[in-house]
């Protein structure tokens, strides 16, 4: 048995595992028989737990790439991380989306029962049509009957604007129309944490801008809590609730955008925080962070 997780077929054993539970215990060793990820002192946790990650160390080789990290996001809270190339923003995503058991590690995660992930890439498959993609597994995974969860995977496109699209093929989207399928793949699941890894990162700038109206309304909706990485400061700023910015590991800054003052003035601590000296001063451009 294998279910999709937003694109992401899972094991067997992940499935059960998130079943009986939502809590897993930093990365297992690899003869561990359930190597596959969410295992250990699970909790039926509730729709109202927060995630909370605890004292969590991931490294490769002796280099550690999350440096005793801890963090905890609200229910419905919306968290941006920031951070450097390397900086171990997507290894922390991985770990909360347990999709890091070949990593070696430490520490404790704790996460809702119900979670997707949308990455860069929309990762539809291109042989299935529109919304043969976004209920793929939704049968398996909700109970919901077949005619339910097409119906539930229609309204899901039409919540994203894509109406009327069911039976395209992804190859006929442009890449915002695909990334909007990715999330009415992932929203349709109704998840309690989303998990975004640069989901706009491959996009125009005015389709980005777009999708990011789209997402605040869609989440004003649905109210999961979100962990987004980022590269673009700006994006962050605009749609968290907080900003974190990740440094070796570590989170070397917090900002709450809709508690600081002056936006400039925040645009420029995250800048400061993540090593860019010469910021754009113009904080209506977008700002990225170098390699
Ligand atoms: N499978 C792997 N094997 C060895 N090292 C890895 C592996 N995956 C990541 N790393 C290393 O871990 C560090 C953190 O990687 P991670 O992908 O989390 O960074 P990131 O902050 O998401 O970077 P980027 O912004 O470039 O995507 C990097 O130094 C990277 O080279």
């Amino acid at each position: 048995m294998a279910q999709d997780l937003g694109g992401l077929r899972r094991s067997a054993a992940e499935v059960r595992a998130e079943e009986r539970g939502t809590r897993h215990s930093g990365a297992q060793p690899q003869s561990d028989p359930e190597i596959l990820g969410l295992k250990g002192n699970h909790q039926a946790d509730g729709p109202t737990d927060p995630v909370v990650v605890r004292d969590l160390v991931r490294a490769y080789g002796d280099a550690p790439v999350l440096d005793h990290l801890d963090l905890r996001i609200a229910p419905g809270e919306f968290v941006a991380i920031l951070g450097r190339s390397g900086s171990g923003k997507s290894t922390l995503l991985r770990a909360l989306a347990g999709l890091d058991r070949d990593v070696p590690g430490t520490g404790e995660i704790t996460v809702p029962r119900s979670v997707s992930v949308v990455f860069q890439d929309s990762r539809l498959l291109p042989w299935a049509r529109v919304l043969d993609n976004v209920v793929l597994g939704l049968e398996a995974s909700t109970g919901l009957s077949r005619a339910e969860a097409r119906r539930a995977g229609a309204a899901a496109l039409a919540e994203v604007g894509l109406a009327g699209r069911e039976r395209a093929w992804p190859g006929e989207l442009s890449g915002g129309e695909q990334q909007r399928v990715s999330l009415a793949r992932s929203l349709v699941r109704s998840p309690e944490l989303l998990l975004a890894d640069e989901p706009f990162g491959a996009l125009d700038a005015l389709t980005r801008t777009r999708m990011h109206g789209l997402l605040r309304d869609l989440l004003a909706r649905h109210r999961p809590a979100v962990l987004m990485v980022t590269h673009d400061v700006d994006e962050a700023i605009v749609l968290a609730d907080r900003v974190v910015v990740l440094d070796v590991g570590r989170i070397a800054a917090e900002r709450s955008p809709a508690d600081h003052p002056d936006p400039r003035a925040l645009r420029a601590e995250l800048l400061a925080a993540l090593g860019v000296e010469n910021a754009t001063p113009d904080p209506h451009a977008r700002q990225e962070i170098p390699a």
